[in-house]
């Protein structure tokens, strides 16, 4: 069998008919054939043939472990779930045989690694059909199902993942994804800017589509950054932002990604409309924007400094990656010739001593296949018409520009334009791609990076900008709290923080600027940059969900609880415990009851109310516990598990609610799944199966509980987060 039969995703090729039926899209179109025939990119047309044909073909599986939910903290997550999976679901996918012939198992690909793992990414010539018609395939779909939600794994095209690698992020970075929804860069952006304890750095993710840029806050909240902000610009015209009240020098970007909306004809394997959609006016039309996003990106960019000696570098490198899912030239090398040609003609750049050139890339990424970028190629218009040169007074070149066309010779030696990679689907199984690096310089800087003077009246690109992008006079949403705010100490003081707990960094979402519902945190930088550009960032998301006022926590006189201060009943939302327990006295915490009993922990998971006399049976331990906290109130429990047998090594630590006879662990359904699969080995349909029974149990129990005034808090309110707009109310 070829891999034609088992990489076609059916899924995904075709539409539904007006009539209601299945309608296969042809995945023919003689524009596009013509049009990439003529170009100077495939060595003939036997080359063209292999391309065509894997472009037909459905894309395999890639998947990449991750550093999980707790990007912060969880460092050992990756490794965790690569050994699951090494171990438990690979075995079970060598000899799987279809239609009778062997599929070859997931292999490793070699160029993608993190500090610690050589195997994090893998690429299975498998379709989705075949793994939901096949039962040797559930556990494997159920596993990347689960791990996927829990952000334990990421599913995304391999060759997306190439610009975000390129751009060498590191945790001091300031880093701006221009156009990041839906995000899945972003996510390895902030995976890169964690890799160490301590960022210092930010990922500022923008895009222009409103919904769109919700829907990124929806991807990539779940990974809990206090690094990170979602804004809302045309990244055309993306504000100059600042630091520090310093208005004077504005802050640059240390890493921007540019990867910008493009004809998507690399993407045609997993969006077959591309088949029927490819027009030339695509490309051409979309290529100024993609050259103003790439401009305005240079623009902010940090500027390499060396020194004139020996020409060497003096500090850390910045960079800025321009990518395309497009193979068009119109799209992509014109587009990078054109800034080039641009920015160092500019008399502006040309005073401050300022350029940019294009970085060799051929050493990074071993092992990747990739082509160079091309120095010349054919320009048609929308008729299909082949233009020598532009002509600005010709009705033939109506809506083009003569940036699309092909660069001087003088211009092909300077450029060099074949350090730009162009990756092909026929090259490695992929889809297509492509991706360069820029960095903006300065030689003759023998001192540190001096910042740069703000000079508006002769930046011509500063004028449009601040034309379009007057300051902004929606409400300021996202409000710091005074770090002796009465209820951040009530909290101190309840959750026995130490005084090295940063009071200074926690926000509300909300325009009354007080802790009603949530409070959030953020890292320090992330705090300096939205109070101050207050005024010109569209902040759509920033800040990891911490504290939560538990609702159904009523005072009553029959739950001994009548005198309730907020302290109470504002407990720790799961994601933020780790980062809760670094100020923590994991020994002396009268919170913390610790645990080695596996029991004990499963029992307490299986129900959404576990009673107490029940757990006392278990660990009598636990009811001089229970004797010393406040019923009412939120504690821990620490799952000790050092020398465990089971899948999961690392111990584990559980925010519960503490009700007048009975305890909730307050964790959300998916991780709830997570860890009665991996902990007790449960199938994943009794879980939910268990789920659903214990949640028509806990509306039952709460509708009791209001008749009996006997308050619990149920995990239905850990359930979906509440989301901003709902608590801006
Ligand atoms: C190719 S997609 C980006 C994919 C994304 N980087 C990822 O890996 O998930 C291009 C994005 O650019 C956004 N976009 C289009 N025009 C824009 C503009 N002028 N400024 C900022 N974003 C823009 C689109 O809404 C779209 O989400």
């Amino acid at each position: 069998m070829g891999r034609n039969k088992r990489a076609n995703n059916k899924q995904n090729s075709g539409k539904r008919s007006q009539t209601g039926g299945w309608k296969e899209i042809e995945k023919e179109n003689l524009k596009w054939e013509t049009y990439y025939k003529k170009q100077p990119i495939f060595k003939d047309d036997e080359e063209f043939e292999t391309f065509k044909k894997f472009c037909k073909e459905g894309l395999p599986l890639t998947f990449r472990f991750t550093n999980g939910n707790n990007i912060t903290t969880n460092n050992d997550r990756q490794k965790e779930i690569l050994t699951l999976f090494k171990e438990k679901i690979l075995p079970n996918l060598h000899n799987v045989e279809y239609e009778n012939e062997i599929i070859p198992a997931p292999v490793t690909i070699p160029w993608y690694k993190s500090d610690e793992n050589d195997d994090i990414l893998w690429q299975y010539n498998i379709s989705k059909t075949i793994i939901r018609k096949k039962d040797q395939f559930k556990r494997f779909q159920q596993f990347l199902v689960m791990e996927n939600v829990l952000g334990n794994i990421a599913r995304q095209e391999l060759v997306s993942m190439i610009p975000p690698l390129l751009l060498k992020v590191k945790p001091t970075d300031r880093v701006l994804d221009m156009c990041a929804a839906p995000g899945s860069k972003t996510m390895q952006l902030l995976e890169f800017l964690h890799s160490s304890e301590e960022a210092t750095g930010f990922v500022m993710a923008n895009d222009a589509d409103f919904k769109r840029s919700h829907m990124l806050t929806h991807q990539l909240k779940k990974i809990n950054s206090p690094n990170l902000l979602i804004v809302n610009h045309d990244a055309q015209f993306f504000p100059k932002l600042f630091l520090d009240n310093d208005f004077k020098n504005f802050m640059s970007f240390d890493k921007i990604l540019c990867d910008v909306p493009c004809s998507g004809d690399g993407t045609m394997r997993k969006n077959v409309n591309v088949w029927k959609e490819w027009t030339i006016q695509g490309g051409n039309g979309l290529h100024q924007i993609q050259l103003n996003i790439l401009k305005r990106g240079l623009k902010l960019l940090t500027c390499n400094k060396y020194t004139k000696d020996s020409n060497e570098l003096i500090g850390n490198e910045a960079r800025l990656v321009y990518s395309t899912c497009s193979l068009n030239p119109i799209e992509n090398e014109a587009v990078v010739a054109a800034a080039l040609r641009e920015f160092n003609s500019d008399p502006y750049n040309v005073k401050r001593g300022e350029r940019i050139r294009l970085l060799d890339s051929s050493n990074d990424l071993k092992g990747l296949k990739r082509v160079d970028g091309i120095h010349w190629w054919k320009v048609f218009n929308r008729e299909a018409e082949e233009l020598a040169e532009y002509d600005e007074n010709s009705d033939k070149c109506v809506k083009m520009s003569k940036s699309m066309w092909p660069p001087t010779k003088e211009e092909i030696e300077e450029f060099k334009l074949e350090r730009c990679i162009r990756i092909y689907p026929h090259l490695q199984n992929t889809g297509g791609f492509f991706i360069t690096a820029f960095e903006k310089y300065k030689v003759g800087e023998e001192n540190a990076p001096k910042r740069v003077k703000l000079d508006e009246t002769e930046d011509k690109e500063e004028e449009q900008v601040a034309a379009v992008t007057n300051n902004t006079t929606e409400p300021n949403l996202f409000i710091f709290l005074p770090n002796d705010h009465e209820v951040i100490q009530a909290i101190a003081d309840y959750y026995e923080l130490s005084s090295s707990f940063p009071r200074d960094t926690l926000l509300v979402r909300n325009a009354s600027g007080q802790p009603i519902k949530s409070i959030y945190y953020t890292s320090p930088i992330v705090k300096n940059v939205i109070q101050t550009n207050e005024q010109r960032l569209k902040l759509v998301f920033a800040g990891v969900k911490m504290f939560i006022q538990q609702s159904a926590m009523k005072s009553t006189p029959e739950n001994n609880i009548a005198n309730v201060t907020s302290r109470f009943n504002w407990r720790i939302q799961n994601e933020s415990l780790p980062h809760a327990m670094k100020f923590m006295d994991m020994e002396k915490n009268k919170l913390i009851f610790r645990t080695t009993d596996k029991e004990f922990v499963k029992l307490c998971m299986f129900h959404n109310f576990c009673r107490y006399e029940e757990l006392f049976k278990i660990d009598p331990e636990f009811k001089k516990y229970i004797e010393n906290v406040n019923v009412g109130g939120c504690a821990f429990i620490y799952f000790d598990r050092q020398g465990s047998e089971t899948d999961i090594k690392e111990n584990l630590m559980f925010p519960v609610w503490l009700g007048k006879n009975c305890l909730n662990f307050m964790i959300n359904k998916e991780l709830q799944q997570e860890l009665l699969c991996k902990l007790f080995e449960l199938k994943i349909e009794a879980i939910k199966a268990l789920q659903e029974k214990e949640s028509k149990q806990a509306k039952i129990k709460s509708a009791l509980v209001e008749t009996e005034t006997q308050v619990e808090a149920t995990p239905d309110s850990v359930g979906p987060v509440i989301d901003e707009a709902s608590e801006q109310k």
